[in-house]
């Protein structure tokens, strides 16, 4: 298994968490760390094998160019494309290293801001899984350990261990502009004062669609609406 570490705290506490179960042999488990560089400042990747050092996590790290295609291709909103291609370079090294999955440290709070940008931005219903199988890379799975994990709790492990981590390192989120997902998280946080439990409400509501009360859907590519079998019945 390859584990998808940025740095961030999200996945230096995923890596200690499999180094653990490794550890405890409850399951048999082969774990490669890898880091793609994607063109961080010089100091940045200092933090980053600093931390790793510090965590006793071994760090395998390559390099891909990412920040300057993605800014190149995509201007003002460099963030959806930087993900799609860093998500490629991953798959294509775990395969090289022989791994059949590939970890990344999303968590709870990341699974609910996507489901509210899909609905705010995208004008669609669809959630983060958190598993799937890779559509471009045969054998590979993408899991995603910290889905039920709140970003608060991550955060006090990071202030436990001592560790300075990276956040997302590209102008774009140093000046948090062009990234939506700052302003989901905002509206979250204003929705928890007049709606009780919100997040879990949001993160319910993908596990209970009425099929039946739904306008139209997409599956395998194509469009379908509830119009289609209207008559038969
Ligand atoms: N440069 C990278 N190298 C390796 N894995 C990465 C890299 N960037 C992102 N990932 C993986 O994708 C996950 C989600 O990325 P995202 O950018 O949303 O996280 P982050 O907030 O920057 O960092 P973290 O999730 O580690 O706190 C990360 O948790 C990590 O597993």
């Amino acid at each position: 298994m390859a584990v998808a570490i940025s740095g961030g705290k999200d996945s230096l506490l995923m890596a200690k968490l499999f180094q653990e179960l490794q550890r405890q042999r409850q399951v048999e488990l082969e774990l490669e760390f890898i880091a793609m560089d994607p063109g961080y400042h010089p100091n940045i990747k200092e933090l980053l094998i600093d931390n790793c050092k510090h965590l006793q996590i071994p760090l395998h790290i390559f390099e891909a160019d990412i920040f300057k295609i993605a800014q190149k291709i995509a201007g003002d909103y460099p963030c959806y494309m930087c993900a799609k291609m860093r998500r490629g370079a991953l798959y294509t090294k775990a395969q090289e290293m022989g791994c059949n999955k590939l970890a990344l440290g999303h968590h709870f709070d990341d699974v609910i801001e996507t489901t509210m940008l899909n609905l705010l931005c995208a004008g669609s219903f669809k959630n983060m899984l958190p598993k799937l199988k890779a559509k471009n890379f045969a054998g590979m799975e993408l899991i995603r350990p910290l889905y039920l994990i709140k970003e608060k709790d991550i955060s006090r492990f990071t202030g436990y261990c001592g560790i300075w981590p990276l956040n997302c390192a590209c102008m774009v989120a140093a000046k948090k502009i062009g990234n939506k997902r700052y302003e989901i998280k905002a509206l979250i946080e204003d929705l928890r004062e007049n709606f009780q439990e919100v997040e879990k409400s949001i993160f319910r509501a993908g596990h209970n669609v009425y099929l039946d009360s739904i306008l139209g859907w997409k599956k395998d590519g194509e469009h379908h609406s509830y119009l289609d079998h209207y008559d038969d019945e």
